[in-house]
């Protein structure tokens, strides 16, 4: 026996920083009250999220509140909570509690002139005094700072950045996929380039909207690439159309290590978590879901339905079963074929010879030109038809 070959991305090698109190709050409908951001965040805490992130204490006094109070609940996850590279936002963040604070200054041309006005050499003037007054006064604090815009922003003016906030000894950088444009090999080129400019130990954090439809490609881009954070929600919720969503994200990873993922989170509970937030943001679960959409799982066509009867593996890359969803088959439409009904009649105890199995499976097909005939119509046609 040879030793089974190591996982091309261990699980190990990455962690989740969930955005769904944050990045969640900024979602259409993400209005959560107390009692609601109490449940998400034990939720994932169960689930076994790494990192929860949490709105800016500036938002309100209830904010700053629900904060002292999520940070006070003795949840394994850590908290950070993401702030303005601002000294008055920083004093406000830094006695909540939380593990962490995560920084930003939007660097492209667009956030410099219509966001906050301010030139390259003044963002790292900031950052510089923001993080220098954290380190002397926190230094218990982790601290990120992320370029918001990144993929829109010039690539000198990156590097300029990261090796000065590395400089000063930050745990992360962040690279921001902000308006959701950015490809996966560009992605992927410019996690390797920031590498190379910021310190051994220092992380790399990747945040992905969804606009152009890349944020979980992205993602995973950026962890081949050497990110060691990533940012998701649950149900993927998030300004527009959100960021790259947990359970998508997981079952990209899900693919490359199954016993990592198995180890380190509750997969089981995602169906839980996205039917929470559903249903505090008032909206179903997408049809298309990853892994927990209705018809995630569902089987339909003859030459499907054979193979899965023998081995689900056929035609399903991730078992449901360790997500905690089930699979459905839909044996009775025109799309089906006779090794389906054959199946379908051995499960009512009924054996069609050959011919029989022909015809009555030309049968069911013709009755479901239109409309596929739900279990109780099925049954009846095998019955009658298995004698005649
Ligand atoms: C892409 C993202 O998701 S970034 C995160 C977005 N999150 C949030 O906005 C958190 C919720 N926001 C809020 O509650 C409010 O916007 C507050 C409390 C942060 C600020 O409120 P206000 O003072 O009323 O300002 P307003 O929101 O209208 O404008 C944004 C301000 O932030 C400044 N700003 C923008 N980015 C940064 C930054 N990275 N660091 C410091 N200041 C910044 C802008 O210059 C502007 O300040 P100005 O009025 O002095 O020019
Ligand atoms: O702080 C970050 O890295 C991300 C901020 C954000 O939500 C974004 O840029 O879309
Ligand atoms: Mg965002």
């Amino acid at each position: 026996m040879t030793d089974s070959p190591a996982p091309l991305i261990p699980a190990h090698s990455w962690a989740i920083i969930d955005s769904t109190l944050r990045e969640g709050e900024q979602f259409a409908r993400g209005n959560f009250k107390t009692g609601d951001k109490v449940e998400i965040a034990r939720a994932l805490d169960a689930f076994g999220v790494e990192f929860i992130e949490v709105t800016t204490p500036m938002v309100s006094a209830q904010t700053l509140s629900d904060i002292r109070l999520l940070t006070g609940l003795g949840l394994k996850a850590r908290f950070l909570t993401h702030v303005r590279c601002h000294m008055e936002d920083v004093q406000r963040a830094v006695d909540t509690g939380v593990h962490g604070l995560d920084l930003l200054f939007g660097t492209s041309s667009f956030l410099r002139e219509f966001s906050h006005g301010k030139s390259i050499a003044q963002i790292i003037d900031s950052a510089q005094s923001v993080i220098g007054w954290i380190k002397d006064n926190h230094p218990e604090l982790e601290i990120r700072f992320s370029a918001e815009d990144t993929f829109r922003s010039e690539e000198t003016d990156l590097m300029a950045v990261y090796r000065a906030v590395s400089d000063m000894g930050v745990h992360r950088v962040g690279l921001a996929d902000t308006v959701g444009v950015a490809t996966p090999r560009q992605v992927y080129t410019l996690v390797r380039e920031v590498r190379k400019v910021i310190h051994a130990e220092c992380g790399i954090e990747f945040h992905g909207h969804n606009d152009t439809g890349c944020a979980v490609s992205n993602a995973y881009e950026a962890v081949e690439a050497g990110a060691t954070h990533i940012d998701t929600t649950i149900l993927g919720i998030g300004e527009r159309n959100g960021i790259t969503p947990l359970g998508g994200f997981l079952a990209r990873m899900f693919t490359f290590d199954p016993m990592g993922l198995i180890d380190k989170y509750d997969l089981e509970l995602l169906p839980e978590l996205d039917r929470m937030v559903a249903r505090m943001v008032d909206l179903p679960i997408p049809w298309n879901n990853y892994l927990t959409g209705e018809f995630a799982y569902n089987h339909k066509a003859g030459m499907h339905l054979k193979a899965i009867y023998l081995n689900p593996g056929a035609y399903e890359a991730i078992p449901p079963g360790v997500f905690g969803v089930g699979r459905r088959i839909q044996a009775a439409s025109k799309v089906t074929g006779k090794h389906a009904i054959a199946y379908k009649a051995r499960e009512l105890g009924l054996h069609y010879g050959e011919d029989a199995l022909r015809r009555v499976t030309d049968h069911i097909k013709a009755l479901a030109e239109h409309n596929e005939l739900d279990d109780e119509h099925l049954e009846q046609v095998l019955r009658e038809w298995v004698s005649a």
